[in-house]
């Protein structure tokens, strides 16, 4: 028998297996490191996480990424250097922070790897009658394997659109597994470039749970403020949208977009919400001028907004008291003031952080991959039944170190 076929099924049949998770998300910021402690499976999944980190990327790795990041047209083969590259300083960064964190690699078990996505091209947003779904996940997982010599698993998104799937939002599986709450419907909304929630019903029923991308995050916030002032790469604590004005006739041309009508579960990116789709609402407006204040307020109620309406639509379709459900908050946009601070005034609800259910949530992305592997490895299968589009499959290739 192959050894690490062996080992992989001594690691299935473990009490507690430790399990690095990773994600890099579309705001390209970096690569967060999650070393994670998972007991069961499914419902029953325990997550312990002992060490986190966001290793930052340099200069010359976001450059090298926007290349290619979310254009339809690009040089091939950068695209094609850049996945292997991509693995190899994901697997330098998982190295050098064990080394920091005093764990010898052989104790870990499994790395479960997201990859930095270039593309997500669900058919809304291409729109070509005869190709299904598309996302592309780059940075492979065999540079992982053989750098860490740990075993990896990886490109977990495909597995997702083969089952019928966009690909996309997987926070689902672990939303459900660790925060579900029997008599609580809650709301798990996570804000990073993109936004998305996750419903769980108070009943738990899990052919009732579902997840959905809602539109722009922190995406085209941190665009702007990149434009309008270079050496920033975000507006710290909302400091320039506050002293903005909302622009009332852009944020509705913001918001007349195809996409908002679309139904649940729907997936997007920057694909769409680039520069050119402001620029379009700009133009439509018969703008001459807007400066960075009024704009990044303009942007940053956009989001507001068609996150509120979103979660408005689902909680009015899913049961009737409006104001019974809570929300739990996590990624970037939960430290932009002003973000969270119209939310509070759109949605009558009680609003927490996923920090109050012990999972940080800068962590949370990079823990839902840890526990996506466990599921592949030691997960007996779970059934989120077939009407909220939700597929029941476990997700990412297996690699091994040799
Ligand atoms: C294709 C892709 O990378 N999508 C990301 C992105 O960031 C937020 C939102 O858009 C979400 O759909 C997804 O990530 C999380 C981890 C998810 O799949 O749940």
């Amino acid at each position: 028998m192959n050894k690490n076929i062996n080992a992989l099924y001594k690691i299935a049949q473990k009490e507690t297996r430790k399990i690095i998770g990773l994600m890099s998300g579309t705001s390209l910021d970096g690569l967060d490191i999650a070393l994670c402690e998972i007991s069961g499976s499914g419902e029953n999944t325990i997550v312990t996480v002992n060490q986190f980190e966001t290793v930052d990327y340099s200069e010359d790795i976001k450059i090298e990424i926007r290349k290619v990041f979310a254009k339809k047209n690009i040089d091939f083969q950068h695209l094609v250097v850049l996945n292997e590259w991509i693995g190899i300083l994901h697997a330098d960064m998982i190295s050098n922070c064990l080394q920091k964190w005093n764990i010898p690699s052989q104790e870990v078990d499994l790395i479960a790897s997201h990859g930095q996505t270039v593309l997500h091209a669900p058919k809304f947003l291409h729109q070509l009658e005869k190709f299904p779904n598309a996302t592309l996940q780059i940075g492979d997982g065999d540079h992982i394997a053989v750098k860490t010599g740990i075993i990896t698993l990886s490109d977990f998104r495909q597995k997702h659109i083969a089952a019928g799937g966009e690909g996309a939002p997987l926070a689902v599986y672990g939303d459900y597994f660790l925060f579900g709450k029997r008599g609580e419907n809650r709301i798990m909304l996570n804000m990073g470039g993109i936004a998305n929630f996750t419903f769980l019903p108070a009943s738990l029923n899990p052919e009732e749970t579902f997840v959905t991308d809602t539109g722009t995050g922190n995406t085209l916030i941190d665009l702007f403020v990149k434009q309008y002032y270079p050496e920033k790469s975000y507006d710290k604590d909302a400091e320039i949208a506050q002293q903005g004005t909302v622009n009332q006739l852009l944020l509705a041309n913001l918001k007349d977009n195809a996409f908002f009508s679309q139904k649940f579960p729907k997936t997007i990116g920057p694909e769409l919400f680039g520069a050119d789709y402001v620029n379009t609402a700009i133009a439509k407006s018969a703008i001459d001028t807007i400066d960075a204040p009024d704009l990044l307020a303009t942007l940053t109620r956009f989001s507001a907004e068609t996150i509120a309406e979103a979660i408005q639509y689902a909680v009015r379709n899913s049961f009737n008291q409006l104001n019974d459900f809570k929300i739990y908050m996590s990624g970037g946009g939960t430290h932009n003031p002003l973000l969270v601070k119209w939310l509070k005034e759109l949605l009558p609800c009680e609003f927490y952080r996923s920090d109050d259910l012990g999972i940080s949530g800068d962590a949370k992305e990079a823990v839902l991959f840890a526990i996506l592997a466990n599921e592949t490895v030691a997960g007996d299968g779970f059934n989120f039944g077939t009407k909220k589009g939700i597929p029941s499959v476990t997700m990412g290739k297996i690699s091994f170190p040799d």
